[in-house]
């Protein structure tokens, strides 16, 4: 893989020293027209796929222009001028926040690809069953105690505030003593981890008081005002039990606006085919043809914040090694497809999730016709940000509410690497009126393009009516 190391070295003026970027797309292996920082790896566009990268942050879409463009007039010059003010104040603003969630999400992914094989290779008395009926499992509890611990370590408890998917309620009966064990064990099992990867664990292992307090701190009711973070732990856990697809999802949102996403998913494959395949049938391949250390065969945290024009993704660590960032992190962008008898559209496993039948309707409304993309958890966001489908539409049935923590990391990611997300009205999504996606009409419609989502958004209004939605 040709890849450029450049030592070239030089300031520009406005952005800052500590700042490091990765330059996309615009820059050949021997540009030097930018005055740039520490230009660290430049790959032709062609070797886009073989992109390594980046640091923390990354040049916007309105660095790229601004770096080709020679002959910007003076008063783009000072737009331009602005707006890289306002990306650099960005960066500092969040890259903090962004560093360690990712590294928590890593952890995250480490913790639930131990429990899933364990559940797999055991029985299925480690799930139990909500009041709703769904599945939650010892990651669901071991995951929101170490997100919580190591974000409160990070930034101060005073200054974290989180939503999250799961409560204390069943874990503290009095039956749930094995239970509740099973769950102090594997947070310490994984904080004792942490310097893997780039954290800091406790001193001494956690006690089932300091365990059962960091999970039900995550009781914040989010709202328009401040910073809080929305944690789900194990989204999709019907796949994580089934041995499928799930996703470890964080998210910052401030004053009602999702402005960083984290997405963990530890079974994404990086042949976009294997989505289609069952899950169970993958890992029998994965066993006759074990992965070589080098090659990412599947996993990833997918990550973007607001503003920045990218989206990025690394590999899970695997085995001892430790996280050292970048990580290998490469770009992700949406698909360029808009003709929709080539796009892929995907939708939730389970019908009682979404209407399959209405979204088949639409499909055929607007000349999608390939077959569906089934997959579990917001990995479905995942797969249009990385561009291995166009189209993601949810239909949940009347009266179902829709949760801020199921959708606000995956909507910064899809934003971010180019694709557009909106409710069936094509209004964005309201986080800023608590735990629910208040308001949100009919359904969620995501594309990797304004040309397909507008035709999918018309489709809706013109079905709607004689549907039984
Ligand atoms: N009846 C329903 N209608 C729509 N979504 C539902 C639902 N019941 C559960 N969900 C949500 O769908 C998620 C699973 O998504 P998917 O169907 O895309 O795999 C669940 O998250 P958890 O698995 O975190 O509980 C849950 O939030
Ligand atoms: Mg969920």
């Amino acid at each position: 893989m040709p890849l450029y190391c450049s030592s070239l070295r030089t300031q520009v003026p406005c952005v800052p020293k500590h700042t490091v970027r990765y330059f996309n797309k615009f820059l050949s292996p021997n540009y030097v027209g930018f005055k740039g920082f520490s230009l660290f790896f430049c790959v032709p566009q062609s070797e886009r796929q073989h992109k390594v990268a980046h640091p923390i942050v990354s040049l916007s879409k309105f660095d790229r222009n601004y770096s080709s463009s020679a002959s910007a007039s003076a008063s783009s010059i000072m737009a331009d001028q602005k707006r890289m003010d306002f990306v650099s104040s960005m960066e500092s603003k969040y890259s903090k926040e962004l560093d360690v969630a990712v590294r928590v999400v890593q952890m995250a992914c480490f913790l639930c690809q131990k429990v899933q094989e364990s559940l797999i290779s055991k029985s299925s008395s480690q799930v139990q069953s909500k009041d709703d009926n769904s599945p939650v499992t010892i990651a669901d509890w071991s995951v929101q105690a170490t997100v919580s611990w190591l974000l409160s370590e990070s930034f101060g408890s005073q200054n974290v505030s989180i939503v999250a998917e799961e409560d204390v309620l069943s874990l503290s009966k009095a039956d749930a003593a094995g239970l509740l064990k099973a769950v102090v064990n594997t947070v310490n099992d994984c904080l004792a981890e942490a310097p893997q990867f780039g954290l800091q664990g406790p001193e001494m292992a956690l006690g089932t008081s300091e365990v059962l307090e960091a999970i039900s701190r995550c009781n914040s009711n989010g709202g328009p005002a401040g910073r809080f973070w929305a944690l789900d732990p194990v989204d999709g856990t019907l796949g994580f039990v089934r041995g499928d697809q799930y996703a470890v999802a964080l998210a910052l949102i401030e004053d009602g606006e999702p402005v960083i996403g984290v997405l963990g998913c530890p079974n994404y494959p990086m042949r976009k085919e294997w989505l289609s395949y069952q899950h169970r049938y993958h890992r029998i391949i994965s066993k006759l043809t074990p992965p070589t250390s080098e090659s990412w065969d599947k996993g990833c945290v997918m990550y973007a914040w607001k503003g920045s024009g990218e989206a990025w993704m690394q590999p899970l660590i695997q085995g001892n090694k430790k996280l050292v960032w970048p990580n290998s992190a490469r770009p992700v962008q949406v698909s360029s497809i808009e003709n929709p008898e080539l796009a892929t559209f995907c939708e939730p496993v389970e019908k009682s999730n979404s209407s399959h039948s209405f979204t088949a309707g639409l499909a055929h409304s607007v000349g999608l016709r390939k077959q569906p993309l089934r997959v579990y958890s917001m990995v479905k966001y995942t797969t249009i940000a990385r561009g291995d489908a166009e189209v993601f539409m949810k239909f949940a049935r009347a009266g179902y509410k829709e949760k801020i923590w199921d959708h606000a990391a995956g909507v910064v990611i899809i934003q971010e690497a180019g694709g557009v997300v909106t409710d069936a009205g094509g209004r964005p999504l309201d986080f800023s009126k608590g735990i629910y996606l208040e308001g949100l009409d009919r359904g969620i419609v995501a594309c990797a393009g304004a040309k397909l989502h507008e035709k999918i958004i018309r489709a809706v209004d013109a079905s709607w009516d004689s549907s039984s939605l």
